[in-house]
């Protein structure tokens, strides 16, 4: 399709490009579900033998070859006991290598169908055990070979609705979020196609990690950001201290962004003097109020505001103008004459941008943190010592800028580019009449691709609005979801949160305004918020938005940290509240957790490498440097993850052998082997200190040992030293 070149007619070349673009999907589909592609077969009372795979296909007669897992016959697949059969009486799991099947495993759900051989072999967990034995790839897999039933439940709940999944850590709960994606879209693919499907995770690391997970599952329209990426043009760089992230993710900020975009709509008290070659004209305090007042209760955005602000305020002036060289009464006419006149001169419009100027969320931002006085002023709510914790002279955006530079997008409105570039006034009006231009030509494009779609029997196909913007040249392959990215006010069918302990109230805001139908699925764990900002119970988060009506299901299973490991970690939450609750591990790792000096550290990583699997060294942020230097001095190829560095970075780090980071950017990842170094500077690094080390313990899969010079607290005390190292290091 694509080779035979843009020729023909304009319609030939719609039809070829949505032909070109339907097999491309289609085939990237195909692709991504080659591993694994049928992976179950069901013996069903009435269905008869069913394959259970990652999609469905059919044979040329219509019959089913294989079943997709997220059709509702399905679902026995996941769910059916012997106690609930829910007519299967046998249910297998394929293990294959390529196209070959290389192992099967099976429960018999129909007791009474049972022979005594069946009984010596069968072994229904042998599946998932194998799985989670599998060493680490630096990427999350599917699980759809493999889900639980409790895992199922989350996954196949109602769209509708805020769903709330609570679980400690390795409980599934983000591999569980993404196969809910995928079967959200599957399921109501006509609600969501058109909308998207929003996923937010904890940093760029993170989404590298999981990125894989969904094309495997066959999805592609979904959009993977950090909330630190959710302002269209804006990275988030830099790294906050925690006093500053919790003061910004404070619901308080909304009051004062919203008084700092007042007082830049300004009343100054003097009068202000035009001198306009013959008269010389004054706005004074009266105007000013008026005008004001007038564009206060437009209720627009300051931004769309100031049109009516700027009318008034000439109007006022050309009749002064008028009054002044003598003309006595005007008509309308006169009066848009003498307006437009003094719309294009540069006094005026210098007065005009000065008492109300055109602002992008960035500058009203960095205007306010650099100036003390706006600062005093429009943060008069907050205490001197919290003002002057927002001062900051330019620099790198931060994730917690994010949410405030969203808040004042929606007080500020839209400027449109073409007023952005131009310097004049005028180009109000200008811009007025493009806009009736553009719709006028966009309608005709929209009602020929109407044409287009019906003629060719297209239209079920593809929506005529894409077509349109096709035909217009604006990028032939934006999916829904780069569509999304690139647009702050896109309203998502339906938004999953992961690590939701994390966000900020006001990064809630920011998320809730994205999710106007509150379709939601909010992913999490209270007990291992580290976020200053982050949240202390789901209820607090959600009842401003949804109250009373939100459900929550919990993950009570541990599939990542062996029993040997999870009982250290244990032992370190009951430090952060005796009242929590750690998962239960499902196997053994047979590996105990080790305690080593510091000096070692060097030394154990390589004797880790021996072990084989991925290995993170997880460091106080403050030792990031240090430690990072002596690791990657004695292991080549080991990566350090710098706070705040980019996508690439985070996948450098995954595929390399070794990775030091501090614990926000090893959130959501794990690995088969973890150091931790110096465990109660982290617990005492920040106010959430403990539950950062928690999250640091639970990261392996198989082995954990901590180095460290400082005393260990009770909780690490007890752990036995490293067996091939002597107490005082090498
Ligand atoms: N049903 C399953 N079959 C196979 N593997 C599973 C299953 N459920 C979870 N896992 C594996 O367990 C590990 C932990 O899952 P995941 O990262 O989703 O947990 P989490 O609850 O998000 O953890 P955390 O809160 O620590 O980030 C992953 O490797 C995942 O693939």
């Amino acid at each position: 399709m694509l080779a035979a070149g843009a020729v023909g007619t304009m319609q030939n070349r719609s039809e070829r490009d949505t032909f070109a673009d339907m097999y491309a999907s289609r085939l990237a589909r195909l692709w991504a579900v080659e591993r694994g592609l049928a992976f179950g077969r069901l013996d069903h009372l009435d269905e008869g033998r069913l394959y259970i795979g990652k999609l469905g296909l059919t044979d040329d007669d219509q019959r089913r070859l294989l079943i997709d897992w997220r059709a509702p016959v399905a679902q026995p697949f996941y769910r059916a006991t012997p106690a609930a059969p829910m007519g299967v009486t046998r249910r297998r799991h394929l293990q294959t290598k390529g196209r070959t099947v290389v192992g099967v495993d099976d429960d018999l759900l129909d007791l009474d169908s049972l022979t005594d051989d069946d009984r010596a072999t069968l072994n229904g967990e042998a599946a998932l055990l194998a799985a989670l034995d599998e060493r680490r790839t630096g990427r999350m897999r599917d699980i759809v070979a493999t889900i639980q039933a409790e895992q199922d439940r989350v996954i196949r709940s109602d769209l509708n609705g805020v769903l709330v999944v609570q679980g400690g850590p390795g409980t599934g709960k983000t591999v569980v979020a993404l196969h809910r994606a995928a079967y959200l879209l599957y399921t109501h693919r006509e609600r969501l196609e058109r909308r998207g499907v929003l996923i937010l995770g904890p940093n760029l690391t993170f989404l590298r990690y999981i990125e894989q997970v969904l094309p495997s599952l066959g999805e592609t329209d979904v959009l993977l950001s950090t909330v630190g990426e959710l302002y269209p043009g804006v990275t988030a760089t830099a790294r906050e201290r925690p006093e500053v992230a919790a003061l910004k993710g404070d619901l308080r900020m909304t009051e004062v962004i919203a008084k700092a975009v007042r007082d830049r709509q300004r009343v100054p008290r003097k009068p202000i003097e035009l001198p306009l070659g013959r008269v010389t004209l004054t706005i004074d305090r009266s105007m000013l109020d008026a005008a004001r007042n007038k564009a206060t209760r437009s209720r627009r955005p300051h931004n769309q505001a100031r049109a009516v602000f700027v009318r008034s305020l000439l109007n006022a002036l050309a009749r002064q103008q008028a009054r002044k060289i003598g003309k006595g009464l005007i008509d309308e006419d006169d009066l848009a004459d003498l307006r437009e006149d003094l719309r294009t001169e540069p006094v005026v419009k210098a007065a005009l941008n000065r008492l109300w100027p055109y602002l992008t969320p960035q500058r009203l931002l960095l205007g306010l943190y650099g100036s003390k006085e706006r600062l005093d002023h429009a943060a008069s709510a907050l205490t001197p010592a919290e003002r002057a914790l927002l001062r900051r002279d330019g620099g790198a955006w931060t994730d917690s800028d994010v949410p405030l530079l969203d808040e004042a997008a929606d007080l500020l409105g839209d400027i449109d580019e073409q007023v952005l570039r131009a310097t004049a006034l005028q180009a109000e009006e200008e811009l007025a009449a493009a806009r009736q231009a553009e719709e006028r030509e966009r309608e005709a494009e929209l009602a020929y691709a109407r044409e287009v779609l019906e003629l060719t029997g297209l239209s079920d196909l593809m929506e005529a609005e894409r077509l349109a913007d096709r035909q217009r040249g604006e990028g032939p392959h934006l999916t829904t979801a780069e569509r999304a990215a690139a647009d702050r006010s896109w309203a998502y069918g339906h938004v999953i949160v992961d690590e939701a302990q994390e966000l900020s109230p006001m990064a809630w805001r920011a998320v809730m305004r994205r999710c106007p139908t509150r379709s939601m699925t909010v992913v999490g764990d209270i007990a291992q918020t580290g976020s200053a900002a982050g949240a202390r119970s789901w209820a607090q988060v959600l009842d401003p938005y949804v109250a009373g009506r939100w459900r929550q299901e919990r993950l009570t299973v541990n599939y990542r940290t062996p029993v040997e490991l999870m009982a250290v970690a244990a032992r370190v939450l009951a430090t952060v509240d005796p009242a929590l609750q750690a998962p239960t591990s499902v196997r053994e790792a047979g590996a105990e957790p080790w305690s080593a000096p510091l000096a070692a550290l060097a030394e154990l990583v390589k004797a880790e490498l021996g072990e084989g699997g991925k290995i993170a060294v997880v460091v106080p942020d403050a030792l990031l440097t240090g430690l990072g230097e002596q690791v990657r001095a004695a292991v080549p190829g080991a990566v350090v993850v710098a706070p705040g560095s980019g996508r690439a970075a985070g996948a450098e780090a995954l595929d390399a052998p070794v990775a030091v980071m501090g614990v926000a950017d090893a959130k959501g990842l794990e690995f088969d082997s973890v150091i931790v170094a110096e465990p109660d500077l982290i617990a005492a690094q920040s106010p959430r200190g403990p539950s950062d080390l928690y999250v640091a313990l639970t990261r392996a899969t198989q082995r954990l040992g901590v180095v460290h010079e400082r005393p260990l607290s009770d909780a690490l005390r007890g752990l036995p030293g490293h067996p091939t190292v002597p107490a005082n290091g090498f």
